[in-house]
């Protein structure tokens, strides 16, 4: 039985076919496997359509009014970008360098560390890809607890510096994600006995490394198709290019443009339904370029496996079903985008 995060997601294997990656640096034009059908709306070149030019709050984590500056946030964008959140920029620095590194070997190299059809971590390509009929112009690379077995296989007698950077990364983050817990779950007046599994050492964490390489026909491709994250929030750091989009009801895809030293903050499944729907889960995915490639590091953080989700804000009915973490990530290995319909009460 699972009983950690990256056993969870063994329990739920994907097709292999889905799992060998392609070697970008080696295309001068964008093959049918990866041709999206165009849409209209969605490229940086025209943030005018996009909500009349409106974006994610910018927060300042050092703000008297910060927890409810990000309580509005999430209710109004399920994300926002936290400045002053006391992560050390060299820190977020050593990071990026380290994800620049790895993703610049020779294909050869990364296939080293390729993720197995039953397994949750190591390179390759993202879990969602499954559900979609083309490939996206991605690569990833998902570390969950420590990164050395993996990283032992690109670099066999040179590993020691990436792990500890990827380590200390997580230690982190999750002092910051501890804190914006306390508050998300006060601002929706849940009391602290359900708060008990902050700071415990079985919570779920996972990191993933996100390279998007310059595209050719950046039109007809898709960095990452638009998901949502199967965790309470996701703090993400984005190199300074842009390509990340949240959806908003009534505006489309928003551009969330980097700001140096910012960390985006967006809602996960596992929020939504613990707030009952009071804050939406953000649907977001990556645009590419032809003139830059894009790096970005995604921190998934939510309760134990076996945390019982259910809505904790009851103002109204329970809009949702209770079931486990562990049973959630089961379901979405199958459902991906239709897993909250499934488990809600509501007919439709
Ligand atoms: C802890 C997580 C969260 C995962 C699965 C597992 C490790 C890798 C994460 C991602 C990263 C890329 C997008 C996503 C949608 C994907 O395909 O893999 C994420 C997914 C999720 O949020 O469900
Ligand atoms: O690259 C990004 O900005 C977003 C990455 C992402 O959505 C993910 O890793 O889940
Ligand atoms: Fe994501």
């Amino acid at each position: 039985m699972a009983t950690t995060l990256s056993e969870a997601y063994r329990d739920h294997p994907l097709h292999l076919h889905h799992i060998i990656p392609l070697d970008f640096s080696s295309l001068r034009t964008l093959p049918d496997t990866h041709a999206w059908p165009q849409t209209e709306d969605g490229h940086d070149d025209d943030d005018h359509h996009h909500g009349g030019g409106s974006c994610i709050p910018i927060i300042d984590l050092m703000d008297p009014n910060a927890m409810e500056l990000i309580g509005l946030a999430c209710e109004n964008w399920g994300a926002f970008q936290l400045k002053n959140h006391g992560i050390p920029l060299s820190v977020v620095e050593e990071v990026e360098k380290e994800a620049k590194k790895l993703f610049a070997l020779p294909a050869d190299r990364k296939l080293k560390a390729l993720r197995s059809a039953a397994g949750a971590t190591g390179y390759g390509r993202a879990r969602i890809s499954s559900f979609f009929p083309k490939h996206m112009w991605h690569e990833g690379f998902t570390i969950m607890g420590s990164p050395c077995d993996d990283a032992k296989k690109i670099w066999p007698n040179d590993h020691t510096r990436f792990c500890n950077i990827m380590e200390n990364y997580q230690k982190q983050m999750k002092l910051l994600a501890e804190k914006l817990t306390q508050m998300m779950l006060s601002l929706l007046g849940i009391c602290e006995d359900e708060k008990g599994w902050i700071g415990s050492s079985n919570l779920c964490e996972a990191v993933q490394l996100n390279f998007y390489p310059c595209c050719p026909e950046p039109n007809r491709a898709m960095g990452l198709a638009p998901h949502t994250d199967t965790s309470l929030f996701t703090i993400l750091h984005q190199s300074q290019t842009n390509g990340l989009q949240i959806f908003k009801e009534g505006a489309g895809w928003v551009p969330v443009h980097p700001h140096p030293n910012t960390l985006v903050v967006h809602t996960g499944d596992i929020l939504h339904i613990l707030s009952n729907s009071r804050f939406p889960c953000a649907l977001h995915r990556v645009m590419v370029n032809s003139a830059s490639q894009r790096y970005s590091v995604a921190y998934f953080y939510g309760p134990p496996l076996d945390y019982v989700l259910s809505p904790l804000l009851l103002s109204s009915f329970p809009r949702f079903r209770s079931l486990s973490v562990k049973e959630y990530i089961g379901i979405k290995a199958k459902n991906l985008g239709q897993t909250l319909s499934l488990i809600s009460t509501i007919q439709n």
